[in-house]
C-alpha cells in the first residue's frame, strides 16, 4: 500500500486483552467499533503509550515502540476531556506545544488559532469549571490537535454531550478532518460517526479485528450482529450534511414510484443476503444503498443481482445531520 511509511503500521498485543494489526495511511480516518469489552478503550491506550503493550507501532516513519506517552506525535481526546481544571482553555491548549519547546508567544499563537478553529476562540481565558461539556470537549480537541500530532486519538469524543451538541461537534470535527493529513482513530458506539466521519470501519471483538473495510461495505456486509446493529443506516451526502434512514424504511419496485411525497433512487442489485427475518439488499446505482426487504417480495419482484429496481424511503423516515 503507497504512503503506509507516512501513515500508522502498529501490530499491539496485551494478552488477554488485544492482538490486532492496524495499518492506516496519511489522512484516513478509522472507526474502531465493536461491543463493551472488546478492546477498544486497550488499543487506543496503547497506541497512545499509556498501556504497556507488546509488539511494534510505526507513525510517519518513526518507531513509537517502547517511547512514553509525551514523546509520541499523538493528540488523544478521551470521553472524559480530562483538561487542567488550574488552566484557562488557552492555557490548556498551548500546554502541549510548551512542552515541545515552544516558544510561549507562538504557543499561545498556535492555541488561540486551534480554539478558533473549533469554534471556542471566545472562551480562550475561562477554565474548564467554566465551560459546557460541549465547550470542554472542543478545547480538548483543539489541545489535541496543537502540537500538529501524526495520530489523532478520539475515544468516544462525543459521549456525554447533548445531542444537538454532538451533532454540531461532528459537524465541526468532520470539517477538520478532512483538512487533516495524519491518520485519526476514533472510538465510537454510534453509526452516525462511523459512517459519516470514517474512511476505514475496524470492528474488534473480543480484542481482535473481525473485519475491516469502508463504511459503505462493513454496513453491506456486517460480520456480526453487533455491526449489522450498529450500522445498518443509510447514509446520503447532501452537500454538507448527512442524511441517514434505516434499510428497514426503504421500499423496493421494479417500476419508479409516482409518489412525490418519497425520495426515489434508481439502481441495480448487487447482491442479497439473509438479515435475520429479512434479505438485505445492496443496490449500487447514483447512491450504494442497503435495503431491507421481506423474503416473499424478493421472490415476487427477483430481486436478484443485476436486477433494476427503484428504491424510495419517505422524507419522514429521514434523519438530517
Ligand atoms: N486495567 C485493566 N486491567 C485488566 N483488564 C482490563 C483493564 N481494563 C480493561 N480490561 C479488560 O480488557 C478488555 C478490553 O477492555 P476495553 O476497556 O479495552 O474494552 P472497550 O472495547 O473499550 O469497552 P467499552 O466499550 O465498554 O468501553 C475487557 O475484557 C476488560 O475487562
Amino acid at each position: 500500500m503507497s504512503g503506509v511509511a507516512a501513515g500508522l503500521t502498529a501490530r499491539l498485543s496485551v494478552p488477554g486483552r488485544l492482538d490486532v494489526e492496524l495499518v492506516a495511511g496519511p489522512g484516513d480516518v478509522v472507526a474502531v467499533v465493536g461491543p463493551n469489552g472488546a478492546g477498544k478503550s486497550t488499543l487506543v491506550h496503547a497506541l497512545a503509550g499509556l498501556q504497556p503493550a507488546e509488539g511494534t507501532v510505526r507513525l510517519a516513519g518513526d518507531e513509537l515502540t517502547g517511547m512514553p506517552p509525551q514523546e509520541r506525535h499523538v493528540g488523544v481526546v478521551f470521553q472524559d476531556r480530562r483538561l487542567f481544571p488550574h488552566l484557562s482553555a488557552l492555557e490548556n491548549v498551548a500546554f502541549g506545544p510548551r512542552a515541545r519547546g515552544v516558544a510561549a508567544r507562538t504557543a499561545r499563537g498556535v492555541a488561540r488559532d486551534r480554539l478558533a478553529r473549533l469554534g471556542v476562540g471566545a472562551l480562550a481565558d475561562r477554565r474548564p469549571g467554566e465551560l459546557s461539556g460541549g465547550q470542554a470537549q472542543r478545547v480538548a480537541i483543539a489541545r489535541a490537535l496543537a502540537t500538529d500530532p501524526a495520530l489523532l486519538l478520539l475515544d468516544e469524543p462525543f459521549t456525554g454531550l447533548d445531542v444537538g451538541v454532538a451533532a454540531a461537534l461532528r459537524v465541526e470535527l468532520a470539517g477538520h478532518l478532512a483538512q487533516y493529513t495524519g491518520v485519526t482513530v476514533l472510538v465510537t458506539h454510534d453509526a452516525i460517526d462511523a459512517l459519516t466521519l470514517a474512511t476505514t470501519v475496524a470492528v474488534l471483538d473480543g480484542g481482535r479485528l473481525v473485519q475491516t473495510g469502508t463504511p459503505h461495505d462493513v454496513a453491506a456486509r456486517p460480520r456480526s450482529a453487533h455491526v449489522a446493529r450498529l450500522v445498518g443506516l443509510n447514509v446520503i451526502r447532501d452537500g454538507d450534511r448527512f442524511r441517514a434512514f434505516s434499510p428497514s424504511a426503504v421500499t423496493v419496485s421494479v417500476h419508479a414510484p409516482d409518489d412525490s411525497t418519497r425520495h426515489r433512487w434508481p439502481g441495480t442489485v448487487r447482491g442479497a443476503a439473509p438479515h435475520g427475518d429479512a434479505v438485505r439488499l445492496q443496490v449500487h446505482g447514483e447512491q450504494d444503498l442497503i435495503a431491507d426487504v421481506t423474503p416473499a417480495a424478493t421472490r415476487e419482484l427477483g430481486l436478484v443481482p443485476g436486477r433494476p429496481v427503484w428504491l424510495s424511503v419517505k422524507e419522514t423516515a429521514i434523519t438530517t445531520y
